[in-house]
């Protein structure tokens, strides 16, 4: 089974149709990048995928469970599928070690010195452990993003959502988050599903790119085929706006 499916999803706000008979399968382990005009649908369409945004047609099926079924637990998708926002979204009043070790001792009900052993861990991956007693607002952008996604993995997630992870940072702080993100990437089990502007990510990391535009999915190609020459022309013409 696929760890995500959208099988003709549609999604409206009020009137609007922001999401289009939506197709999509995205297996375990696979790294998908979503690219697009703005206002396509890309931060729609993965906001969908752990319930943050209901959807009103179709099925979506996330990690064997159905979101458009009513009784669905929302918890447990969001257990397996973690979420990184553009502006980190992390708990002000809390430290980078608080941050790291709520959802585990709360939702995972994880033992107290294995959740600090864990996060600790992932500290020194992020390299970041001599921040684990700082408050987040004195960490940088770069910094605060590396904390989010530690937090992700700190519920050892079976999939990771990116909702353009590196709009908000600084030119010079991106590449850490990039690189880390590629190491997660790196992680054969790990799903990922990443909206990006980051043509360079999308082309040596991603295994597939996904193209939208105006709430549809007008191509889903391999990630070489797609920067060699994409099918549709709306890709085309996107492609070679971003290049110059
Ligand atoms: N809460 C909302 N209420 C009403 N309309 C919304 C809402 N959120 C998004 N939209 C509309 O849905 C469409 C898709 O928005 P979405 O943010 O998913 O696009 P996007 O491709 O991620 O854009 P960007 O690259 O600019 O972030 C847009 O026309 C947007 O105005």
């Amino acid at each position: 089974m696929s760890m995500i499916e959208f099988n003709h999803v549609g999604k409206y706000y009020g009137d609007f149709h922001a999401l289009k008979d939506i197709n999509l399968e995205v297996e375990a382990g696979e790294t998908v990048v979503l690219i697009g005009p703005s206002g396509s649908g890309k931060s729609t369409l993965i906001r969908t995928i752990n319930g943050l945004e209901p959807i009103q047609e179709g099925h979506l099926i996330v990690n064997g469970y159905d979101l458009a079924d009513r009784k669905t637990d929302m918890n447990k998708i969001r257990k397996d599928v973690g979420m990184v926002f553009q502006h980190f979204n992390l708990y002000a009043n809390k430290t980078v070690l608080e941050n790291l070790m709520l959802a585990p001792r709360k939702v995972l009900k994880m033992d107290e010195a294995e959740n600090k052993a864990n996060a600790m861990k992932l500290l020194e991956k992020v390299g970041l452990v001599d921040k684990a007693e700082k408050m987040p607002s004195s960490l940088s952008g770069g910094q605060q993003q590396r904390i989010a996604i530690a937090r992700s993995l700190a519920m050892k997630p079976k999939a990771l959502l990116f909702d353009e992870p590196t709009s908000a940072l600084d030119p010079e702080m991106i590449n850490d988050v990039l690189i880390l993100m590629q190491e997660i990437a790196e992680d054969s089990d790990m799903t990922m599903l990443v909206v990006t502007h980051e043509m360079g990510f999308a082309r040596e990391v991603s295994d597939r790119v996904i193209f939208m535009a105006d709430g549809e999915i007008l191509e889903d190609t391999p990630t070489a085929q797609f920067f060699e020459k994409p099918t549709e022309e709306r890709a085309q013409q996107f492609l070679s706006q971003i290049k110059h």
